[in-house]
């Protein structure tokens, strides 16, 4: 169904409910942050996905101010275009703000409702995966997909290479292996890669939107809707489920690389609760169930941190002179670059935390270009005040990341690429925002990303042996162009192509 029939359905409906709603609305909106009418709202989230409302909501701060409600029917969605605000309601009154709304019938934890299960479940990635000593446990396969990565750059052709496929593929072979415990071979990797990008790039597109604000009536009206949803699932199902019945077979024969801990062992024997409102059952996790925590686990960590990775090489590539400066910085610490790419020869984790500027550089890529520009969307679990105006119990909230990066009163320059401006106090930043928020590219407050520390090490790990390797230029011709555009994450519009030649 078409965009068209949306928005005739949607006024129609609008126009049934109105009457209903006009009592309670008239006593409620008085308070309410401002925003557009009912109706233009109505048509703004249903014809865009969330990252393409971020233009409009940028003129709509110029006219209504940092709190900006958005109406659908008796739903309200507020966005807060500010840090001082971002900071007052994720860190300050975090608890009110750290639900999500119900959506697609999916069991992980960023869809969890804020309780015992997600509780119980961010618990057992932060202290299973990403407690540091896990982390350092993995640091073999940090090694091995670098030598893929190189040996994949090296093969390039002359016209310069396109470089997101390559990092594409190095996330996955390395997400996987913490995922399953197993080195897959290119053809399994590029097909898990395919189901988890195709699920990812459709719910992006906002194609879902309206299964996930009426999902009752949304299945009916878009059935081809439900039903594609339906089939891309039972894809993912029929690729993961494979590799977690085998991951659990080899625990029980107790034939599994001893001391490696893989995601998918520490989700079979969770005992989930029993949530207050029934609503979800307790006990084990079911097959599908963990084929949707590892969906989540293979997505938040690859694309997030591909894109991430992409854009900072583009800088890189575009500013030869912080490249010159980088690489310098990575001399100073480990020396010149080996001619041969072995295991043991690349730039370890340790020598990374001693390269502030290259800090500086992961940093600022993610202020300049965060790979979200919004969160994932909060659900306000009781009314609240804010800023003078009334935030009403159930309304969704979310927060425009993109734009508070490049606030100009919190920074100064802000469309200019400068690592320096995190070399100030002693290279210092606490990128969680808990004293104060000056840019929140994992959220802030209880649900901010619990994978953070992982993507900045793997952000600084593969920068740094990257520009130690190769040296990166623009091809003939080509000029690196940092225009956005919006798949699940924001990514360059034109992706990067580079010239990599060796430094040895
Ligand atoms: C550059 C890389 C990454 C970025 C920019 C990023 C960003 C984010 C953001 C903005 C959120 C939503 C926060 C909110 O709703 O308030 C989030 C949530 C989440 N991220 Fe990440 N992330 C990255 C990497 C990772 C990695 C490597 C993992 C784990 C392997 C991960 C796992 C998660 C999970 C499980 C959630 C849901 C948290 C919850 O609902 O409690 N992320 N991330």
């Amino acid at each position: 169904m078409e965009t068209w029939f949306i928005i005739v359905v949607s006024v129609c409906i609008a126009a049934l409910i109105r009457p209903l709603l006009l009592n309670r609305s008239h006593r409620n909106t008085k308070t309410l942050p401002p925003g557009p009418s009912r109706l233009a709202s109505t048509l703004l989230l249903l014809t865009n996905s969330l990252p393409d409302l971020e233009p409009v909501l940028k003129s709509l701060k110029s006219k209504y101010g940092p709190l900006i409600t958005l109406s659908i029917g008796s739903r309200r969605s507020i966005f807060v275009g500010t840090h001082s605000l971002a900071h007052r309601i994720l860190i300050q009154n975090g608890a009110v703000f750290a639900d999500r709304p119900k959506t697609l019938p999916v069991r992980n934890i960023s869809s969890s409702a804020y309780g015992p299960t997600w509780r119980l479940l961010r618990r057992n990635l932060a202290a299973e995966v990403l407690h540091p000593s896990r982390v350092k446990s993995y640091s073999w396969a940090r090694k091995w997909v670098l030598q893929i990565l190189i040996k994949r750059l090296q093969n390039q052709e002359t016209d310069g290479i396109k470089v997101i496929d390559h990092f594409h593929h190095a996330m996955f072979c390395l997400l996987v292996v913490m995922c399953f415990g197993e080195k897959l071979d290119d053809d399994r990797i590029n097909e898990i890669a395919s189901v988890q990008r195709r699920l990812l790039i459709l719910i992006g597109s906002g194609r879902f939107n309206i299964l996930g604000l009426f999902p009752r009536l949304g299945r009916l009206l878009f059935i081809t809707r439900w039903k594609e949803l339906l089939q891309l699932r039972n894809d993912q199902e029929q690729t993961l489920i494979p590799l977690i019945k085998s991951r659990i077979e080899s625990i029980k024969s107790g034939s599994q690389n001893e001391g490696f801990v893989a995601y998918v062992d520490t989700l079979v024997n969770l005992e989930l609760p029993e949530e207050d409102d029934g609503k979800e059952n307790g006990g084990k996790l079911t097959y599908k169930e963990m084929v949707s925590m590892c969906g989540e686990f293979l997505n938040a960590g690859t694309d997030t941190t591909s894109t991430a990775l992409q854009w900072i090489m583009a800088n890189l590539v575009k500013n030869p002179h912080i490249q010159r400066k980088l690489y310098d910085e990575i001399v100073a610490v480990v020396g010149p670059p080996v001619p041969q790419v072995e295991p043991e020869l690349v730039i370890g984790e340790d020598d990374v935390q001693k390269m502030p500027y290259l800090k500086a550089v992961v940093l600022e890529g993610l202020r300049r270009h965060p790979p979200g520009h919004f969160v994932l969307p909060h659900r306000v679990m009781k009314e609240v005040e804010v800023d003078g105006y009334t935030v009403p119990e159930g309304a969704t909230i979310n927060f425009l990341v993109g734009v508070m990066g490049l606030d100009p009163e919190v920074w100064d320059e802000p469309m200019e690429f400068k690592p320096e401006r995190f070399l100030a106090n002693d290279g210092v930043f606490d990128i969680t925002g808990s004293k104060g928020i000056k840019m929140m590219p994992f959220g802030a407050g209880r649900r901010i990303c619990p994978g953070s520390d992982l993507a900045l090490l793997h952000l600084e790990y593969f920068v740094a042996n990257l520009i130690w390797y190769f040296d990166w230029s623009v091809p003939d011709g080509y000029h690196v162009d940092l225009s956005e555009k919006v798949e699940f994450t924001v990514v360059m519009k034109h992706p990067l192509r580079a010239l990599v030649s060796s430094r040895v």
